[in-house]
């Protein structure tokens, strides 16, 4: 869809003020398909210009238009957001039932929250895995009795890091049997303010709650396929059975930017040589790239051959925070390859997927 015969469309932020919400502003205010028209955010917000409201951490400045828009309460009965056709939230897990009532007014919403992810009906969509995955919403809006209106996740930030370089090795080397995982995720991953100073600092906290779990489910979703009919998803299609995921997690003092140690054993049992697989990664294409969808990273997996490379603070900015990582592939002596990745885990990890995923939405006519 060319931006010359496109109508923008209208959309929404929940969740404006938090660590999500503020990269949503940062990404939809120059976008070209989306126009920013109502922020939501908690009653403790509302009323408020959105400058004043908001803790804003980002290193560009609010966007003008946007500084003196005025926060409301998260609440489909307000006009500007009956207004919009879409809706983006970063809103926290703990308030859910909002996501849904927003679905129910017939807006289109993309949630970054867990939890919908696993709803039989919710495509859990990492976009530059499994896009496809949202002819489901058809199926969704019919048992809801909804003409418009429908609810699409995006994935944990963890899973979408390891699920993308997964995604290539599985298309080339057949169905996966087991992958071990453990992270190094950043602060900001827990919101603002988040975990403490104090905490945190000169420390690693060997503790996420719900993270492993999430890991270790999610994966098996995304990677899986949607059912004949797209009236819900096959955890198992990929191979003849689920992939047994381990996860450790980990806090540690980063700013942005999740990294994952992975092993990974293939069914067939024929390991792959390191070469083989620096190639399919490094070759990886993911269909929004292909449409042209305007946020997707020109490259999905950037391919590191440095011996101490991807880190956060030098790789997470690389097309604007919307690629993965992946560095240090080598032979594994107990499953059969191993490597490290990493993502901006505010960007592709949460915002910039969502966008993408509406992105995807809008060029096969699943928003109009
Ligand atoms: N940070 C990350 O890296 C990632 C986060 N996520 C998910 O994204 C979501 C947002 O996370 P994050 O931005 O980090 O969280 P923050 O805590 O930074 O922001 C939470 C937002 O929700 C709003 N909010 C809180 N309570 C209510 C309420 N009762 N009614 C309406 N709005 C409310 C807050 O508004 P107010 O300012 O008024 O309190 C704020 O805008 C969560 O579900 C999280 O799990 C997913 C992947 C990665
Ligand atoms: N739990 C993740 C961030 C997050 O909010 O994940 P989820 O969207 O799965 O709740 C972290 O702390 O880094």
């Amino acid at each position: 869809m060319s931006s010359s015969t496109q109508k923008e469309i209208k959309v929404g932020i929940l969740g404006a003020t938090g660590t999500v919400g503020q990269r949503f502003i940062q990404l939809l205010s120059t976008h070209p398909y989306f126009r920013l028209h109502a922020l939501g955010a908690s009653s403790r917000s509302a009323g408020q210009t959105y400058a004043a409201a908001t803790k804003w951490k980002l290193a560009t400045p609010i966007p003008e238009e946007v500084a003196g828009m005025v926060v409301s309460e998260c609440d489909p009965s307000v006009e500007a957001f009956g207004e919009c056709g879409v809706v983006f939230s970063g809103l926290d897990e703990k308030v859910g039932e909002i996501e849904d009532a927003f679905r129910r007014a017939n807006l289109v919403v993309f949630s970054n929250a867990k939890n919908y992810r696993r709803d039989s009906l919710v495509p859990l969509i990492v976009p530059t895995v499994n896009p496809s995955h949202l002819s489901v919403v058809r199926a969704q809006q019919a048992s809801l009795s909804l003409s418009k209106g429908y609810l699409v996740t995006n994935a944990n930030c963890s899973t979408t890091c390891i699920v993308v370089p997964l995604r290539a090795l599985e298309l080339a080397f057949g169905p996966l049997k087991t992958v071990m995982v453990t992270t190094l995720q950043a602060i900001s991953g827990a919101g603002y303010p988040g975990v403490s100073s104090l905490d945190i600092l000169d420390n690693v906290v060997p503790y996420i709650g719900g993270e492993e779990e999430k890991i270790e489910w999610e994966t098996n979703k995304i990677l899986g396929g949607v059912t004949d009919g797209d009236d819900g998803f096959d955890l198992h299609a990929a191979g003849p059975g689920p992939i047994n995921v381990s996860a450790h997690c980990n806090r540690v003092p980063v700013i942005d930017g999740h990294t994952a140690c992975v092993s990974v054993a293939f069914q067939s049992g024929t390991k792959p040589s390191v070469e083989e697989v620096k190639k399919v990664l490094k070759g990886y294409k993911a269909e929004v790239v292909e449409l042209g969808c305007p946020s997707a990273p020109k490259e999905s997996i950037v391919l590191h051959e440095a011996q101490d490379r991807p880190q956060p603070r030098l790789d997470k900015d690389l097309y604007a925070g919307a690629a993965v990582h992946v560095g240090r592939v080598r032979e594994c002596n107990v499953l059969d390859i191993k490597f490290v990745c990493m993502l901006d885990n505010v960007r592709l990890g949460a915002a910039t997927s969502s966008v993408i995923n509406a992105e995807y939405a809008v060029v096969k006519g699943f928003i109009q």
